[in-house]
């Protein structure tokens, strides 16, 4: 039997989900290569343990980028390997509907068709993120009513307002969770002297992160290079310190909100004010945002169950409706019934 597949291919992670069975793989969007000889060492959880520790001939390499392909054939192999180990030997090549930023362009989409094509889909489907994720999280999205949906990836947050199964507003903005550890780094340089990796970045965003002042303040030790002395130290960072480094990538993103509310028909406004906005995506579950963002736009804020897979699943949801699809874009038109 054909295997179908939906794919959230992320910046930060890669989620696989296979018609029938749900999602069977979540891994770090990383792959490991030998420069010599341009074999694939690893791919995921195993190439994310390489980054940042990797000798001179070997590569740990992260070929998305804000949520676009940013290395195209590391991606082609890098979808190749976990469509394999989604569904193992296959005879019929499997059919594959894959998830993208709402913002990206014409070229971009045909890269990551081109790319799931050579790493072995028969046929590649294209799904905006905003869509799959409300229907991942459970929205009725064909319903002539308005929904927001914030998805705060690695690379990209997609701002959405869906009605009647299609994008009203949307904006998209290559600022996220990788831009939240950048932030991270460079404050923890310009306050502290020091220098520390993208893993110690985000583990001190996933430990201590805030973008809402904590009841109690909490603290955690990072390790990093001391920039005059060149030295190893430890220091103690606080959630405190996270606010001040987070406040201005969070800022931008609360003010696309705002831009996208602006834009949105009163009609669907309304909506949204009452049924609230459904934030998705790992971003989501950063300390106090969904506190901040309803503080700032007068909008109660929903976090999804499981946000980080909201997306795959909405992809999931969408293989239902697979064979009803000629083109390459899931669209409005897609019969109701197999939205739901
Ligand atoms: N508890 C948490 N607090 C803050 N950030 C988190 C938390 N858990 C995960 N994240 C962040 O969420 C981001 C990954 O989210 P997700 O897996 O939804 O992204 P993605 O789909 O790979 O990216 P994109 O959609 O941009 O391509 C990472 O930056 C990760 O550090």
């Amino acid at each position: 039997m054909r295997a179908d597949i939906g794919i959230d291919l992320g910046t930060a992670s890669v989620l696989v989900y296979v018609k029938g069975k749900g999602v069977v793989l979540q891994e770090p969007s990383v792959v490991a290569i030998d420069q010599n000889t341009n074999k694939l060492l690893a791919v995921g959880e195993e190439a994310r343990r390489m980054l940042g520790r990797t000798p001179g001939n070997i590569t740990a390499i992260r070929p998305m980028r804000d949520g676009v392909i940013s290395d195209y054939d590391i991606t082609e192999r890098m979808i190749k390997y976990f469509i394999q180990k989604a569904i193992g030997k296959y005879i019929l090549k499997p059919r594959v509907i894959v998830c993208v930023p709402s913002g990206i362009t014409e070229v971009e989409k045909r890269a990551v068709i081109e790319a799931s094509t050579q790493a072995g889909a028969i046929k590649t489907y294209i799904i905006e993120e905003p869509i799959a994720a409300a229907i991942g999280a459970g929205v009725d999205i064909t319903e002539p009513t308005g929904n927001m949906v914030i998805d705060i990836g690695g690379g990209t947050t997609d701002v959405a307002v869906i009605s009647l199964g299609g994008i009203v507003v949307s904006r998209s903005i290559k600022i996220a969770g990788d831009e939240w550890d950048e932030s991270i780094s460079k404050y923890i340089r310009k306050k502290f002297n020091m220098m520390i990796g993208e893993r110690s970045a985000e583990e001190l965003k996933l430990n201590i992160g805030s973008a809402y002042e904590m009841g109690e303040e909490r603290f955690k030790e990072v390790r990093g290079r001391n920039l005059l002395t060149g030295l190893p130290i430890t220091i103690n960072v606080s959630s405190d310190d996270m606010l001040q480094a987070l406040k201005e990538p969070i800022q931008e993103i609360i003010d696309t909100v705002h831009i996208v509310l602006e834009r949105t028909p009163p009609e669907l406004a309304a909506d949204i004010s009452n049924r609230g906005i459904l934030m998705t995506g790992g971003g989501a579950l950063l300390h106090g945002l969904d506190k901040l963002i309803s503080e700032r736009t007068g909008i109660p804020v929903h976090i999804a169950d499981e946000p980080v897979s909201s997306v795959a699943r909405g992809t999931g949801k969408a293989l239902e409706w697979i064979q009803y699809l000629d083109s390459n874009v899931v669209e409005a038109s897609t019969p109701k019934k197999y939205i739901r």
